[in-house]
């Protein structure tokens, strides 16, 4: 946590849900109403697919919609992809950039992760930057280093805490049930603090680094708690209404 910051918890379904899973989704907004949303804000990012659907089903919830990955441009001859105009249009209000599936599935290099943040801001929408650093880098010792190189390649200079929300992923941590040790959590959100510092300067102190990987209601409080921990990015578990408002209720134990 940081002092000052209101913190996000965040849903990514990745490559997951239909139509069907609509009401888990309305569980969640249903579930913030109230005590939770006094405490934290909410956000999942569907799959395009059910964006439209999404919105429609958290109407008057405290809780946004989000997409899960934009083109750079606004529009063009570039089929199967989508813009953060068109995820604008769809009533999302953050999209996710540089998730390290789309890294890794998709080649996306710090630069290609930078373009897509700037077309999130210019479509209105905020970004939500994703770096962290695989096993390999972990066991030889250079996370820090790795975690400079993302943010000064992905991260603008531009970036604000009202248009930007860095998530903080160890490659190794997601979807495996593992998790950093919260000294190495602390070590790692420190750095990327100081890092954001450097670049984009009094901002950093107001913006919002969230942690990913394998959290879920039984290691959230251990995880949320640690200093500038300002929310979750969560997948697996966010796809059950019971298992992401249990990580959001870590927010009423503090
Ligand atoms: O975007 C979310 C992360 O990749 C974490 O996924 P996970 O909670 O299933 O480990």
């Amino acid at each position: 946590m940081t002092p000052g910051i209101r913190p996000l918890v965040a849903g990514n379904w990745k490559m997951n849900g239909t139509a069907a899973s609509l009401a888990e989704l309305r569980s969640i907004g249903h579930g913030f109403l109230g005590s939770l949303e006094a405490e934290a804000e909410a956000l999942v990012c569907v799959p395009a697919t059910l964006l439209t659907r999404a919105v429609a089903a958290l109407d008057g919830m405290p809780v946004r919609a989000g997409g899960q990955d934009c083109h750079p441009l606004e529009s063009g001859a570039h089929t199967g992809d989508i813009s953060a105009e068109m995820l604008k249009d769809a009533g999302a209000g953050h999209v996710i950039v540089g998730h390290s599936e789309r890294r890794a599935d998709h080649g996306e290099s710090d630069a290609a992760v930078h373009a897509k943040a700037e077309a999130a801001w210019r479509a209105g929408l905020i970004a939500v930057i994703c770096i962290g650093e695989t096993r390999a880098e972990r066991e030889s010792g250079t996370t820090m280093a790795v975690l400079s190189r993302q943010i000064a390649g992905s991260v603008p200079a531009a970036a604000t805490h009202a248009n930007t929300i860095i998530a903080y992923e160890p490659v190794w941590a997601i979807g495996t049930g593992l998790t950093p040790t919260p000294e190495d959590v602390a070590e790692a959100h420190a750095h990327i603090r100081a890092e954001l510092a450097a670049r984009i300067g009094e901002e950093a102190r107001r913006t919002r680094i969230l942690y990913g990987g394998s959290v879920k209601p039984s290691n959230a409080k251990e995880l949320l708690s640690v200093a500038n921990v300002d929310g979750a990015l969560v997948g697996g578990a966010s796809l059950k209404a019971k298992d992401f408002l249990g990580i959001a209720e870590a927010y009423l134990t503090f």
